[in-house]
């Protein structure tokens, strides 16, 4: 398998053996002990397309009709202020907290302001360049076949990335979904943000806050996890008697400033690969379909 995975141009592993180990024991102990974690943006969507940014989640509704231009600006200043300090490669987890809780309330606050309307978020969806990463369709199916659980863990917006995976035709019954779910009233005006705030940086406490979703999946020892930011590594901190995990970093931004931590981080990490081709590949190899 290990050979099989260098013909791909994008793959960079840090230590072979651990991967082709972890990758055997999955095979053996077969698709019922398998379960897939994953982040949404920027891992299961793309994150350029024909050389342009795709949206995240937040993005959509940023770019859509249902905020007003002078809000588009507000949010564009969040995006332009945030995001650097988010992918800074020289600060520390520590130091980025206040920043990402900073962002994400404000960005949240101004949706609220803006009185969104629940049964305009599929438009808004339709309308954007949102995409999920080439061969999406091969990896929902797959896992849908093998009734291997996808856990969609996402700082994001789960109404809208929901709705994604909807008009994509995957929604299938074996993908559950932990994010930032908006809470709409009687008249399905968006007024609040739901539950704990869930960020790039604190998927931990998301995830043990979520233990109930990880019991259901009791039985499943063995975790794909897909993520393309550091925070990302925590989704699966849920998880009871891990026995083993193969870890799939997406590094789209900023490549030779992450490499080595990347390298140190994931045990694949995938370099400006806009595709599912990877993940594919290995799922087929665990489940012993090829
Ligand atoms: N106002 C915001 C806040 C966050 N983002 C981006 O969303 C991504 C988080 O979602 P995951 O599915 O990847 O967990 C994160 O990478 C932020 O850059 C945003 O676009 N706008
Ligand atoms: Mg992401």
């Amino acid at each position: 398998m290990i050979l099989a995975l260098s013909k791909f141009s994008s793959v960079r592993i840090g230590d072979p053996e651990k991967v082709d180990r972890i990758l055997n024991a999955m095979r053996k102990a077969g698709p019922n002990t398998v379960q897939v974690i994953s982040d949404f943006d920027m891992t299961l969507t793309r994150f350029a397309f024909n050389g342009k940014r795709c949206p995240t989640c937040h993005n959509i509704l940023d770019n859509s009709k249902l905020i007003s231009e002078e809000c588009k600006e507000q949010l564009k200043e969040l995006l332009n202020t945030y995001y650097p300090i988010e992918i800074d490669s020289t600060r520390s987890v520590e130091d980025k907290l206040p920043f990402m809780v900073e962002w994400w309330t404000k960005a949240h606050n101004l949706m609220v302001q803006q009185k969104i309307k629940k049964d305009l978020l599929a438009t808004a969806v339709k309308e954007s360049d949102a995409m999920l990463r080439d061969g999406y369709k091969g990896l929902f199916d797959h896992l849908k076949e093998q009734n291997i659980p996808l856990l969609v863990f996402s700082a994001g917006i789960g109404d809208v990335l929901e709705e994604v995976i909807r008009q994509a035709g995957v929604f299938y019954p074996n993908v559950k979904v932990i994010s930032n779910y908006m809470d709409f009233d009687e008249t399905g005006t968006l007024q609040a943000f739901k539950g704990e705030l869930i960020h790039t940086y604190n998927k931990r406490e998301g995830a043990l806050l979520n233990t109930g979703l990880f019991e259901e999946l009791n039985d499943r020892h063995n975790v794909l996890l897909m993520g393309d930011s550091l925070g990302d590594l925590n989704m699966a901190d849920g998880v009871q008697n891990m026995d083993n995990i193969l870890k799939i970093g997406y590094l789209n931004d900023k490549v030779d400033a992450w490499m080595e931590t990347y390298l140190n981080s994931y045990d694949i990490v995938l370099v400006k690969d806009e595709t599912m081709e990877v993940p594919n590949a290995i799922l087929h190899y665990i489940t012993g379909s090829q």
